[in-house]
C-alpha cells in the first residue's frame, strides 16, 4: 500500500470554529501562503456560503499562485430541495475553488434529530450534491460527519452513506469523528473494515480532540488504510480542537515512515506553528509537542548532565528535524551541568570543580528560592554568571530613585520618577513622567543613561509581567516582575523580586539596560586589560 499521505489543512475553516480564534481575510491569506510553503496538499479556506470574509478570501487567494489545492466547505443540499438551486452549493461553485469539501450526515440519529428528515432523503441529498459539484468540474472531498458514532449505532447506514457519495463521484471519502469520543482501537477496526469492503475508495480521516486522542486516532486510521489526513495547525478547532497537524506530520513522517511534506519542509514546522499562533493571536502552550518552546527544554540536573554527553539520552528526535532547538533551563532543580551548559553557550570558562563556580551555583539556587526565576530570564542569568566570573565592568552605579504618583479628582493619574546614578564618575540626576510608575522609571533611567550610552535609544520594553509569589501572605507577599526588552535584532528577558512592586520593576529594568550595554561593558573591561581592539567585542553582544 502507498505510504504517501495527503495533508489537508482546515485551520482556516474548522480551526476558526475554535473559541478565541478569529481570522480576517488578510490573516487567512497570510496563513495560506505559509501553509503552502510547508507543503500541505489541501488548504480549506472557509465556507463561502457563510460570510463575506470567506468570499473575499476565495476571490483573492488565486493571486497568490499557491501549489496547494484550495477547497471550499459547505453542507449537502437542504432537505426536500434541488441541488442546483441550493445557495450554499452555488456559493462553493462561485468561489472558484478547485475542490469542495462537502459535509453530509452519516449517523441515523442525526438525520432524524438534527435534519428531521428520512434516511432515504439524506442519501438523496448526498448523491445530488456530490453529483452536482462533480458536473461543475470540482474535486469533491466528502466529509462523513459523525461516521464513527453512526457506524456504532447503525453500521449498514453509515456504510451506505459513504457508498452513495462514492457512487455520485466523490474523490475522497473522509470519516469524521465529529464529537471526538471514539478511541484509537475503534477507529482502527472501523476504518480497516470499510477499507476491506471498498478497497478502491480513497479514504480520509478527520478527528476532534475531546478525549485528547485526535492525533492517536488519526495515526490509527492511517495504519488501517486512510490516505488523507485532515487537521489544523496547533490543533485549533471546535470545542477541544481538531487533530494537531504539528504532531501528526512528524509522527507519520519520522516515526511511521510515511511521506507527507518531505524532510526539508518538515524543518519549517516550528516556524509555521509559531507564525500561525502569532496571526491568530493565541499563545502556544510552551509544552506543545515537537514545536513548543519547551519541547526540547531540559531543566532537571540529571537530564542536563546526560544530554551534554549525548542528547539522545532525553530527546526522542533531533529538534532541528522539525525546526526546533534544544534549550537548557536554569532553576532550583539545576545541577552544575545546567550552569556549565549555559556558561559554555556564553563562551565563559566555567569549571564546576572550582570554588567560585560552586558559589555561583549556590547563589542561583538561593535566588530561585527567594522567588527569582532564571529559566524565564536568560539575560539576568547571563549578567550574574559574567559578574561571578569577573567578566563585567559596571558602566554605572545606582544611588537612589524616588516615585511620585498623584491623582486629582477629574484628572488622569500622573506618575513621575526621579533617578540618581553615578556614570563614569559623574553624578547624574534625572526626572521623567510616565503613564504609570514603571513607565516613568524607565523614562528617567533612559534619560540618565542615553547621554553616555546612545545604544539605549535602540531598545524598548516589549512586555511586562507581575506575579504575586506567596498569595497566602496577602500584601506582605513578594512580587516577581519579568520584563521583555527588544532592539531591532534581539529580545531578552530580565527578572526582579521584592516585597515592593516598584523595586522589583526597578531591578528588572536595570538588568535590562545593563544587558543592552553588555557589549560595551565587556569592551571597557577588555580595554582596561589592554586587549588589542581586534579581540574586543561588538557593541551589543547577545
Ligand atoms: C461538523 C462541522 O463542523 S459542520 C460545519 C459547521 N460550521 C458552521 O456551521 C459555520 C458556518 N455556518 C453558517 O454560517 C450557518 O450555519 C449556515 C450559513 C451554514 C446556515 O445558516 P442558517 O441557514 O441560518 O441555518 P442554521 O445555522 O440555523 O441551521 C443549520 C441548518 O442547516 C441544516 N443542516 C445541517 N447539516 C446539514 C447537512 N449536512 N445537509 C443539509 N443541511 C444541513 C440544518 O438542518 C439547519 O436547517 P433547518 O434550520 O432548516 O433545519
Ligand atoms: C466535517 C467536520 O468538521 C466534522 O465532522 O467534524
Amino acid at each position: 500500500m502507498s505510504k504517501s499521505i495527503s495533508i489537508f489543512d482546515t485551520t482556516l475553516r474548522d480551526g476558526t470554529q475554535g473559541e478565541g480564534v478569529s481570522l480576517s481575510a488578510d490573516d487567512k491569506l497570510k496563513i495560506a501562503k505559509k501553509l503552502d510553503e510547508l507543503g500541505v496538499s489541501y488548504i480549506e479556506g472557509g465556507i463561502p456560503g457563510s460570510n463575506s470574509k470567506d468570499i473575499e478570501f476565495f476571490k483573492r487567494v488565486g493571486q497568490l499562485g499557491l501549489n496547494a489545492k484550495i477547497t471550499a466547505f459547505g453542507s449537502t443540499r437542504r432537505k426536500d430541495s434541488i441541488a442546483d438551486q441550493d445557495a450554499n452549493l452555488n456559493r462553493i461553485i462561485e468561489s472558484g475553488a478547485q475542490a469542495a469539501t462537502l459535509v453530509g450526515k452519516s449517523w441515523d440519529f442525526h438525520v432524524h434529530t438534527a435534519l428531521q428528515t428520512t434516511l432515504e432523503e439524506n442519501l438523496a441529498m448526498i448523491y445530488d450534491s456530490v453529483a452536482y459539484l462533480k458536473r461543475k468540474g470540482l474535486e469533491v472531498i466528502f466529509d462523513a460527519e459523525h461516521f464513527f458514532d453512526g457506524y456504532k449505532n447503525n453500521p449498514e447506514y453509515a456504510v451506505a452513506v459513504l457508498k452513495k457519495a462514492k457512487e455520485a463521484g466523490a474523490d475522497w471519502l473522509v470519516m469524521c469523528d465529529t464529537n471526538g469520543g471514539t478511541l484509537p482501537h475503534e477507529i482502527g477496526s472501523i476504518v480497516a473494515s470499510f477499507h476491506a469492503s471498498v478497497p478502491d475508495a480513497n479514504l480520509g480521516i478527520h478527528t476532534h480532540n475531546d478525549c485528547e486522542l485526535a492525533v492517536a486516532n488519526t495515526l490509527s486510521a492511517v495504519q488501517a488504510g486512510a490516505r488523507q489526513v485532515q487537521g489544523t495547525i496547533n490543533g485549533y478547532g471546535e470545542r477541544c480542537g481538531n487533530a494537531n497537524l504539528c504532531s501528526i506530520i512528524p509522527n507519520l513522517q519520522l516515526k511511521l515512515g510515511y511521506e507527507c511534506i518531505g524532510e526539508e519542509r518538515l524543518k519549517q514546522l516550528t516556524n509555521t506553528a509559531r507564525y500561525v499562533s502569532e496571526i491568530a493571536n493565541v499563545n502556544m502552550p510552551v509544552n506543545q509537542p515537537y514545536v513548543g518552546n519547551a519541547a526540547f527544554a531540559h531543566k532537571g540536573g540529571i537530564h542536563v548532565s546526560a544530554i551534554l554527553r549525548d542528547s539522545r539520552t532525553y530527546e526522542h528526535i533531533v529538534p532541528e528535524w522539525v525546526g526546533n532547538k534544544q534549550r537548557v533551563l536554569v532553576s532550583d532543580l539545576a545541577g552544575q551541568s545546567n550552569i556549565v551548559s549555559k556558561a559554555q553557550d556564553m563562551g565563559l570558562d566555567f569549571d564546576p570543580a572550582n570554588e567560585q563556580s560552586r558559589k555561583v551555583i549556590d547563589k542561583i539556587k538561593d535566588l530561585e528560592h527567594q522567588g527569582y526565576t532564571f529559566e524565564a530570564a536568560d539575560a539576568s542569568l547571563e549578567l550574574l554568571l559574567r559578574e561571578a566570573g569577573g567578566e563585567m565592568k559596571e558602566l554605572f552605579t545606582f544611588e537612589s530613585f524616588k516615585m511620585l504618583v498623584e491623582k486629582t479628582a477629574g484628572q488622569p493619574v500622573m506618575s513621575e520618577a526621579f533617578v540618581k546614578l553615578n556614570v563614569a564618575g559623574n553624578n547624574v540626576y534625572t526626572a521623567a513622567e510616565g503613564n504609570g510608575p514603571v513607565n516613568a522609571l524607565d523614562n528617567a533611567l533612559r534619560k540618565a543613561l542615553v547621554q553616555y550610552f546612545p545604544a539605549i535609544k535602540e531598545m524598548h520594553l516589549s512586555d511586562y509581567k507581575v506575579r504575586v509569589l506567596d498569595e497566602k501572605d496577602a500584601t506582605a507577599a513578594k512580587v516577581r516582575v519579568l520584563i521583555e526588552s527588544r532592539d531591532i535584532n534581539n529580545s531578552w528577558n530580565t527578572v526582579g523580586v521584592s516585597g515592593n512592586v516598584i523595586e522589583a520593576s526597578w531591578e528588572a529594568l536595570v538588568d535590562s539596560m545593563r544587558y543592552a550595554l553588555l557589549g560595551q561593558a565587556l569592551n571597557e573591561r577588555d580595554a582596561a586589560q589592554e586587549l588589542p581592539a581586534s579581540e574586543q567585542r561588538g557593541l551589543v553582544n547577545h
